[in-house]
Formats: structure tokens, sequence, C-alpha cells
């Protein structure tokens, strides 16, 4: 592995200062509560004009959702969103989501150290790289340090401000700005976006789960936009999100770590310095921990009362040290998107097609997809 991956991949003090400065910056421009639902908000209502443009008709949801999703990060990262139709916006999205899949065909999974060799991804890989030192370059060419625009913006300026001091080594430099801006897109895009198109190919296959949470969102909220507030109030919709996240699993394997110290798991001993790979579907579908591990079933998530359940076993974003970075950002996406859409549509299988042939086989690829496939979007009026 290179030190080109890090955020992700990266252990030691590279990765330890670059984290803290991504935290705490895209709490400043994004994962701050207010900063990212009115973004989010707004990206919602570009994603209803799209599916309101189908006029009820069967489409494949994955482009527009995947836009919407990297929009987010976008306007974080570079301080603005793009246009659905924006050619170089499409491109890169497209790109990145085919990296996605190909990061799981088994000869790269067999070649692992050397899937770069894979000419695809390679290509992918370094058109990505080159648009983003554009973008990069246009915001340090106007950049104001006092008045940071995103995530970019913020880092030039630490950059910069370090250099002016005379501290040239330091690890704000141009390859880990490229490899953060690059791994903050690579986690969050494909991720989100996953797991609201597995969301509304769900409620298609059980309209009877689409309508409890349709009613749920009428009684409590009406027609007026849905809060992260609201949250707490719509304990059977906030069960049904995290039965969508649970169920799909769409990181089975969580990215590798190495163990630093000599530790004994449930009776192997593992040496300092072993690779291990922790599978979050193991313990997402565990059988000792969830009623009916591979059904699809929300009262995993609620109790005799209809409240919202914790549940300690729910990790599809890791744990520890490690955990996702993004989990907060991405739980309000998933809300916010998910409930939106839900308002405004009954998702529905295109005519012809009964709910029990939607197929939920997944794709293989680094993160599990839905297989390609085509849902109606219906006006609720
Ligand atoms: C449903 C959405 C998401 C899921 C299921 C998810 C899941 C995960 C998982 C399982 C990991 C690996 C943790 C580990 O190494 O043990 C991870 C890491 C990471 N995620 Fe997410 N993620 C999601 C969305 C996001 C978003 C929106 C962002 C963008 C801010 C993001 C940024 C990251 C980063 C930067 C890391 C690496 C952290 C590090 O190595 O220190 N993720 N995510």
């Amino acid at each position: 592995r290179n030190d080109n991956w890090c955020i992700l991949f990266n252990n030691g003090e590279s990765w330890r200062e670059l984290r803290r400065f991504a935290l705490s910056n895209l709490r400043d421009f994004g994962m701050g509560k207010k900063a990212a639902e009115e973004k989010i908000v707004e990206e919602c209502q570009h994603l209803i004009k799209v599916f309101e443009k189908h006029e009820g008709k069967a489409f494949d949801t994955a482009q527009s959702v995947n836009y919407a999703a990297s929009n987010i990060i976008c306007s974080i990262v570079y301080g603005s969103r793009f246009e659905y139709d924006d050619p170089e916006f499409k491109a890169m999205v497209n790109r990145a989501s085919d990296n996605i899949r190909l990061a799981g065909c088994p000869s790269i999974q067999v070649q692992c150290c050397f899937y770069l060799t894979e000419k695809r991804f390679h290509k992918n890989f370094v058109s990505n790289r080159e648009q983003m030192t554009k973008l990069i370059k246009h915001l340090q060419e106007t950049l104001n340090a006092q008045q940071c625009r995103g995530f970019v913006d913020s880092f030039l300026a630490c950059k910069q401000s370090l250099e002016e001091s005379g501290n040239m080594n330091t690890h704000y430099n141009t390859k880990h700005l490229l490899s953060s801006v690059g791994n903050l897109f690579a986690a969050g895009t494909d991720t989100t976006g996953t797991t609201l198109r597995w969301g509304l190919l769900l409620m298609a296959k059980y309209p009877h789960i689409q309508d409890q949470v349709q009613e749920e969102l009428s009684r409590v909220i009406g027609s007026r936009q849905v809060q992260v507030e609201d949250r707490k109030n719509l304990p059977y919709t906030d069960a049904v999100i995290h039965e969508i996240q649970r169920f799909t699993s769409i990181l089975p394997v969580s990215l590798p770590h190495v163990t630093s110290q000599d530790v004994t798991f449930q009776g192997y001993f593992i040496s300092k310095g072993t690779t291990v790979f922790p599978l979050l579907a193991s313990v997402l579908w565990d059988e000792s921990e969830w009623e009916s591990p591979r059904s699809f079933n929300p009262a995993h998530f609620l109790d005799e009362n209809g409240k919202f359940l914790k549940r300690d076993a729910f990790i599809p974003f890791s744990a520890g040290r490690r955990v996702c970075l993004g989990e907060s950002l991405a739980r309000m996406e998933l809300f916010l998107f998910f409930t939106s859409l839900l308002q405004r549509f009954c998702f529905t299988p295109p005519p012809g097609v009964k709910e029990d042939e939607l197929d939920l086989t997944p794709a293989v690829g680094f993160t599990l997809n839905p297989s390609p496939h085509q849902l109606c979007a219906v006006s609720r009026g």
C-alpha cells in the first residue's frame, strides 16, 4: 500500500493529524448540524425535480442519487455544488462509481496490493486526480484565507500560514490535500448513494412498510420540509432507515487495519503487525443478536410500545478509533433524503413487474450495490 491512500489507509502521525483536521473542518463546513442540514435540504429539492421529470415512468435511480450524494461532499469540500448535467461533474462521479464496482472484481481482490495495475481502475483514478487538481488550482488562485469557502480553502490557508512561519515540513502538503479530498469523495458518495437506493428499492418491494412510513410522515410532519430535529418524533421511519442499513450491510468487510499489539481474540492469537479485515456483516447479520437477521424487519429497532430501540450490534459505520469519520453527516443525509423523497413520491416496481419479482441480489463491488434496476416514482399529489 502506498501513502497516497491516507487518510483511509494510513496509520500513525499523518493519519492522526489529518483525521483531526478533516473532522474539525467538516464540522465547520458541513457536519455542524445546521450547515449540513441546509445543504442537504437544498439538494433534496434538486433530486425531487429530477425524479418529477420522469412523470411516474420507470427509471434507474443510480446516477441522480449518486450526483445528489456527491454534491453534499462537493459543497463541503469545494464550497459549491454542481449541476447534474455538468459533463465534468457527471464524468467524475461516474468514474468513481465505476471504480467502486471494479474494486470488488475477484481479479482485483486477489491481486489486492497490485490493483493499481488494473487499467480501467488506474485510468479512472488518474482522470479524477487531474479533475481534482484543476478544481483545487482554481480555489488556490481565488483563495481568501479570512473567508474559507470549504475544506480545501481551510487546508490551503493552514498550509500557507505554516509556510509563512517557516514550517515547510508538515502534513499540510499538496499530496495529502489530494488524497484527503479523494478519500472524502470515495468514502462519502457511493456509501450514502447506495444506501439510499437500497432504501427506495426496499420500499417498492415492501409497500406495506412504505405505507407505514408515509402514514407517520403525514401524521407528524404533514407537507412541510422534514428537519433533523423531527427524527425523535418519527420512530417508525427511523427504525426503517436503520433496518435498511443493517439488512443491506453495504460494507460487509470493513477497511483493513493492522494490530498495534499482540492480541488473543476469541481464542485465536494474533501477533502485533497482522493485517485484519473486520467483518461488519458478521455482526449486522448475527443470529444471536437479531430476531430475524436475514429478513427486512424494521421491528428490530422498535420496542413493544413502538418507540425507537437502539441496538449495540448496529455497526454499519464500524466502531472504535477508526469509526467512519462521516457517520453523523451520512445519518443526516439518509434521514433527510429518504423522508423528503417519501413525502413526495410513492415508489413502485415498473409496470408488469410484481413486488416479489424485485431482485435484492447485490451486485458485487467494494460496496454492495443493488443490481441494476428501474423504479417508478409516482407523485403523491
Ligand atoms: C451510509 C454511509 C456510510 C457508511 C456505511 C460508512 C461506513 C464506513 C466504514 C465501515 C468505515 C471504516 C471504518 C474502519 O476503518 O473501521 C468508514 C471510514 C470512513 N468514512 Fe464512512 N461511511 C459512510 C459515509 C461516509 C461519508 C458521508 C463520509 C464523508 C465525510 C465518510 C468518510 C469516511 C472516512 C474519511 C473514513 C476513514 C476514516 C479513517 O480512516 O480515519 N463516510 N466509513
